[in-house]
């Protein structure tokens, strides 16, 4: 699905009232509407709500939905009252029209941060967050907005219900970041397409469950762009068909080749998670100090070598047989194994996926790896690998995960997948998708190799680079999502990978998804993905 920024949001917006004369009018009002289906299913009937429905608002277009969505629940018979944020700019057309249309139903605003503004927001039965969408600059806020703000989340913790339109105030739409204070929801409602900072951590943490409204956006406009994100029904789709006279030689024979002594247990890792996301064969260069710990997973088959006077000859002989290699996991930079990640990287003709050691054999030369690959190639770093490839502080690829990830598939000429909580995969074209599935249970060790020896099998069954990292990103994380179902830690990488057989397997047609998914009672809204954890938990405090 296409994700947007606020900057080509505005375009799209734009262009709907230019190309198919659907003025900003109806477009807020279908957004109004969105927004108060929510705010119903949430309160229930106008008869069991006794206290005010608060709009806090301010004069943009953001603040026009959420008095749309007051109107709708004014009519209908709920208590509402509306505080309206103070600025030096008078509010926009559209906010004062409907100002005037609730005065003249009976609710007139209070103005910004006045005597009364904390008891009407402290005693309210549900928020309505319309202060600002995708008109916010981000920086600093004005003493009037982090008032308003830190009042809802003050209200938030009480217990009262939050709606965030289009995004949680004070999140950048752009990025995600939050750098003051941002509106902690319990839903937010976002229209046309979601915005690429209400995905990204941390402002994703602010939204609560998120649903999708896509009022009346003619669907080609929706099409296109480079950012994105998988959709459940979207990752079936490209899940590699299984025909019913399948065997194990057109399932994908995949490599692994990785490992040093005290960390053989990467390439099983690799090679558990190729063979349980359905590779044909799995075979693993073994070196011959790694020990018997092969013997561990039965299924694979090994071939034994000195990686330390291995000659590339003696690998190439049986490299045509293979229909995708898992390249570097567990391979430690002094370990002789290098020059085989070298020259499998350099000669091997086929799709390849490179992790770990693989990195450091580019440490701050990523263009030599362009020159140096004939064959497709994802690459899996995380931020600290991702830092010594493209020669950056850490701190500065976590930061900006976007312009990170979209740089190193520039200069490497490679698929290349930035893991973390919000995993980036992007293609030397400029496409970036968003990963959203993944729970905590999955920070441990071991996890990435996993992912490796996943993609691996997609790619030896056929999948484009792009394709085979998004779609072994997301099973990866529904994995981990399986798995944090029933505890929070202490997980053993294995024990997800094994998963994975229930999560690609089709039960009544779609493959399994574990319970949580935001699923509104209305058609209108939709969003098939579990809130991720708020704030409050992942980063222990409060506003
Ligand atoms: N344009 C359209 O056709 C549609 C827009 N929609 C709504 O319009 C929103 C965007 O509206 P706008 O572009 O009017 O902008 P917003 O309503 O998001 O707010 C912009 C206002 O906030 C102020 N502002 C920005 N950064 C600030 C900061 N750091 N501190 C203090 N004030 C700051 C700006 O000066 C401006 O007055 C969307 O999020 C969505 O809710 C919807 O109505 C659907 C249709
Ligand atoms: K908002």
């Amino acid at each position: 699905m296409r994700v947007v920024t606020p900057e080509e949001m505005r375009e799209l917006d734009g262009r709907a009232t230019r190309e198919f004369g659907i003025p900003e009018e109806i477009l807020m009002e279908r957004a109004g509407m969105a927004v108060a289906i929510a705010c119903r299913e949430i309160l229930g009937a106008p008869a069991e709500v006794s206290r005010h429905i608060v709009a806090v608002v301010g004069g943009g277009h953001n603040g026009g939905d959420a008095l749309v969505a007051l109107r709708d629940l004014v009519s209908r018979g709920y208590p509402a009252a509306i505080v309206l944020m103070g600025s030096e700019k008078p509010p926009s057309q559209a906010v004062s029209r409907e100002l005037d249309r609730l005065a003249r139903m009976g609710v007139v605003p209070t103005q910004g941060v006045d005597s009364s503004f904390r008891h009407r927001i402290s005693h309210a039965a549900l928020l309505v967050d319309g202060l600002f969408g995708t008109g916010f600059r981000g920086g600093s806020l004005s003493r009037e907005a982090r008032e308003l703000i830190v009042a809802m989340n003050r209200a938030a913790d009480s217990g009262i219900p939050v709606v965030c339109v289009d995004i949680p105030s004070g999140v950048n739409g752009t990025t995600g970041a939050v750098s003051d204070v941002a509106v902690r929801g319990r839903r937010t409602v976002t229209f046309g397409a979601p915005k690429w900072g209400l995905l990204c951590d941390p402002g994703t943490r602010y939204a609560g469950d998120i649903y999708l409204s896509p009022i009346g956006f003619p669907r080609n406009l929706r099409d296109g762009g480079q950012l994105s994100c998988l959709l459940p029904h979207e990752a079936n789709e490209l899940l590699p068909v299984r025909p019913p006279a399948v065997h194990k030689g057109e399932a994908g024979h995949v490599l692994v080749a990785g490992g040093s002594p005290g960390k053989s247990g990467s390439v099983l890792l690799a090679a558990r998670g190729a063979l349980r996301s359905g590779a044909g064969l799995v075979t693993v260069l073994w070196d011959r100090s790694f020990g018997e710990a092969a013997a561990s997973l039965p299924e694979i088959m090994t071939f034994p070598v000195d990686f330390a006077t291995l000659s590339p000859r003696e690998v190439f002989r049986f490299l045509p047989r293979m229909d995708a290699v898992a390249c570097g996991p567990g391979v430690e930079e002094a370990f002789g194994g290098r020059a085989l990640v070298e020259s499998l990287l350099t000669d091997y003709p086929g799709p390849l996926v490179g992790d770990a050691g693989v990195f450091d054999l580019f440490a701050g030369n990523p263009e030599k790896m362009a020159s140096s690959r004939r064959g497709p190639l994802v690459l899996t770093p995380h931020p600290g690998e991702m830092g010594r490839l493209l020669g950056r502080e850490t701190a500065t690829i976590v930061s900006d995960p976007l312009g990170s990830v979209r740089e190193a598939a520039a200069r490497t000429g490679a698929v290349v997948l930035l893991k973390g909580a919000r995993t980036h995969v992007a293609h030397p074209d400029g496409r970036v998708s968003i990963n959203l599935t993944g729970d905590p249970v999955m920070a441990g060790a071991g996890m990435g190799d996993v992912l490796t020896g996943i993609i691996a099998t997609f790619l030896g069954q056929g999948l484009a680079p792009f394709d085979a990292a998004r779609l072994g990103a997301f099973f990866h994380g529904r994995a981990g999502e399986l798995l944090g179902t029933t505890s929070t830690r202490g997980r053993l990488a294995s024990e997800l990978a094994d998963l994975l057989t229930v999560i690609l397997s089709p039960v009544g047609g779609t493959a399994h998804q574990p319970p949580g998914f935001n699923r509104s009672q209305d058609p209108a809204l939709f969003w098939p993905f579990p809130a991720p954890c708020p704030p409050s938990a992942s980063f222990g405090g409060r506003q």
